[in-house]
């Protein structure tokens, strides 16, 4: 059977850190998301992926390349305009072959873990099958009003709540969905929604099922959903392996995993779980509390304090530095004295609406520089290619190439 995931789109509302790469490789536990589903396809035992790309695309595919050394084979389609779920769907139809009578679909932008498909796998009936998640939350997705296995309707992000019972993403569907595909109208949000494709045939009487999982399934709809994603996946890892060197008088403490050429110096205080990735070096007296993912090559100075965060790849942080519930992205190079300062209940203003985040420092994209001693107020976020000067308080959202005297 072959699976299909969809990953051509950018991902507009985890901006900076979207700038540079798709939503789908955004790191999560040093892994891309994508990565995620991908080692949830091979462990189902499944053979054949096909990726929608489009935005960023030559990231995800120099990265996977044809999939041998993910277990998996994989074949590129390029959706060159992005027009909709249904749409996307729709790119892959020349590929299926006859004895492919049903194939599964994915979001590549969630998180999922191995038992998060195979109840779907298990219990596919019919023409389509939807798997759902239970969420007390469901703004910005997908709800389905169901009697049993039966979805009766599914309603594109309503604004009021009607069900707690939400649509995943995920679907096997049988080769007569594309025929459906071609009937599907467009939206009045401009796009061809595969969820109007499904409502479209439970009006026609077509049995369309859902299967429930309470297995974990995260979508990071926004920059900063990607810390909860990062500790949800850290909390359930169980491959933790010391490869690099800890020196003498170093504590680690918890499961914590230290890359290849990583180097622990005297005196650190690491608390699990935590991940570091390859060539790191983390110089005396730096402390490392829960939740926390370290990309590789990273260089961190003594003194520094850094907790519930992502650093991506390729970043040096000064001596003195207190990071908290924050995410940096690569390259940056940050001077010594840098503090995040952090709030519960943040309210941001995204797209003409208030979103809250439970908790967050700041949001950094790539290629950044800044000077000693800035701080960065709860909730700023500073994106791509800024130069930043000493003693600086960032206390709004800077733009690409900012340069702040
Ligand atoms: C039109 C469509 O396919 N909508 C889906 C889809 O929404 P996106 O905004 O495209 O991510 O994925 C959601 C799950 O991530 C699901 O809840 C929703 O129903």
């Amino acid at each position: 059977m072959k699976a299909v995931i969809l990953a051509a789109g950018e991902g507009l509302r985890c901006r900076p850190l979207t700038l540079t790469r798709s939503k789908v490789m955004l790191p999560v536990a040093n892994k891309p998301i994508i990565e995620h589903v991908i080692d949830s396809l091979a462990k189902n035992g499944i053979k054949d992926l096909i990726i929608v790309v489009g935005y960023e695309r030559e990231r995800i595919m120099d990265y996977f390349e044809d999939g041998i050394d993910f277990g998996i084979n994989i074949t590129y389609v390029h959706q060159k305009a992005q027009l909709g779920t249904a749409h996307a769907i729709k790119q892959v139809a020349e590929l299926m072959e006859e004895e492919d009578e049903t194939f599964l679909v994915l979001n590549g932008d969630n998180v999922i873990e191995t038992s998060t498909i195979k109840d779907l796998l298990e219990n596919h009936k019919g023409n389509a099958t939807i798997l759902t998640a239970r969420k007390e939350h469901t703004r910005g997705y997908g709800v389905i009003i169901c009697d049993g296995k039966k979805v009766k309707k599914i309603i594109e992000k309503p604004t009021f709540e009607i069900s707690h019972v939400v649509n995943t993403g995920i679907y096997m569907f049988d080769q007569e969905i594309f025929e459906r595909i071609e009937q599907t109208p467009i939206s009045q949000m401009g796009e061809y929604a595969i969820t109007d494709t499904l409502q479209q045939m439970i009006d026609d009487g077509i049995q369309v099922e859902h299967v429930i999982t309470d297995s974990l399934w995260r979508d990071a709809i926004f920059s900063w959903d990607i810390l909860k994603d990062n500790s949800m996946v850290l909390d359930r890892y169980k491959e933790h392996e010391i490869k690099g060197t800890v020196e003498e008088g170093a504590i680690i403490r918890g499961n914590v995993s230290i890359g290849n050429n990583t180097i622990i110096r005297s005196g650190c205080y690491i608390v699990g779980p935590a991940l570091i990735g390859d060539n790191c070096e983390i110089a005396p007296t730096v402390v490392i509390l829960p939740s926390t993912t370290i990309g590789d090559n990273v260089t961190i100075s003594s003194f520094t304090h850094i907790q519930n965060s992502i650093i991506m790849n390729n970043t040096r942080i000064g001596n003195h530095s207190n990071i908290a519930n924050s995410v940096i992205g690569m390259n940056n190079f940050i001077g010594p004295y840098f503090i995040t300062e952090d709030k519960e209940n943040l309210k941001i203003e995204m797209e003409e609406e208030i979103q809250t985040a439970d908790k967050l420092g700041t949001i950094t994209g790539d290629d950044n520089i800044i000077g000693h001693r800035v701080l960065v107020k709860a909730g700023a976020m500073i994106s791509s290619n800024c130069n930043i000067d000493s003693g600086k308080i960032i206390s709004r959202n800077l733009p690409e190439n900012s340069i702040v005297v």
